[in-house]
């Protein structure tokens, strides 16, 4: 089967998970391939050359696994060009095209962070083992040590009523995740790059807006960092289910419905780990 992957250094695909969109460069053969900041900005600008009007949140750079037991290694930069060590969707993302090259129903895909195992669940479905929660405060990381169970971010002098008690977890990143009646209240896009920035967090945070449906469902957006609002985060999927499980307002087995589609979590009790599925979409290529 040809490979839907190696084009060229300066080729790429243009994928999405759940409408998280992601320009991802193969550079297994071109092992001086890199990019600085700026030009990360530029192709992932909404409205650039390379992704089109709706840009894209985060940018992939796929390398040969340095270890033996993982069969590609991803690396990920946000939309402003830092570069972070954990991506759901992207995982789901990379995984597929790994399955589609290798014409296996599993692939291991490594980050600066983890292992990640995938399995492929459809044709354009892909579930992967995200590992355990991080939920000590140091690892996610706070400021100062607190319990990450609900934590105190004061946005101003005054307490907000409706933005009070998120829980904090890191999935591989930071995520805090407040539960709210609606978004109109509050407003993810102006309240996320107020905490984002917040001084609890020394490394900023993915915010988590979750709307609790039900035991079983929950309606999410987040203003993830360094990338701002984007149709679905795959890492906030996992930390909005495990927040919400902590504070008794969820089960472990939760249809997520964010703004590009819907994934599912299972926080599974036998070993503690956090599996995300939902589905993946080859949009197209381009060319630098
Ligand atoms: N879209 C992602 C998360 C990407 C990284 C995040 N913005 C961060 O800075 O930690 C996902 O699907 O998990």
């Amino acid at each position: 089967m040809p490979s839907l992957l190696y084009m060229g250094s300066m080729d790429f695909l243009i994928m999405n998970g759940a409408g998280n969109r992601f320009a991802v460069f193969d550079a297994r053969k071109a092992l001086d391939f890199a990019l600085s900041d700026e030009q990360v900005k530029a192709i992932c600008a909404p409205g650039s050359a390379a992704m089109g009007p709706l840009g894209a949140d985060q940018l992939l750079v796929l390398r040969p696994p340095k270890s033996p037991e993982a069969d590609i290694f991803m690396e990920i930069r946000n939309q402003s060009g830092s570069e972070v060590d954990a991506c759901g969707n992207a995982t789901r993302c990379v995984a597929w095209l790994v399955m589609e090259e290798t014409g296996e129903a599993a692939a291991t895909v490594q980050t600066n962070a983890a292992l990640l195992a995938a399995t492929r669940t459809g044709p354009l479905s892909i579930a992967v083992d995200m590992g355990e929660p991080r939920l000590d405060w140091s690892q996610i990381p706070l400021k100062e040590p607190m319990h990450t169970h609900h934590v105190d971010v004061k946005l101003g002098p005054i307490d907000n009523p409706v933005l009070s008690n998120p829980g904090a977890v890191s999935m591989g990143n930071p995520h805090v995740v407040f539960f709210v009646e609606d978004f109109e209240t509050v407003k993810p896009h102006l309240a996320g790059p107020m905490v984002e920035f917040h001084p609890l967090f020394p490394e900023q945070t993915n915010v988590g807006f979750a709307r609790i449906d039900g035991p079983k469902n929950i309606r999410l957006k987040v203003w993830e960092r360094d990338a701002g609002l984007t149709q679905a985060c795959g890492t906030g999927a996992c930390a909005a289910v495990v927040a919400a499980h902590r504070q008794k307002r969820a089960d472990r087995d939760v249809q997520v419905d964010v703004d590009g589609g819907t994934l599912h979590i299972h926080w599974r009790e036998s070993d503690n780990h956090v599996i995300l599925s939902g589905p993946v979409e080859l949009e197209g290529r381009g060319t630098l």
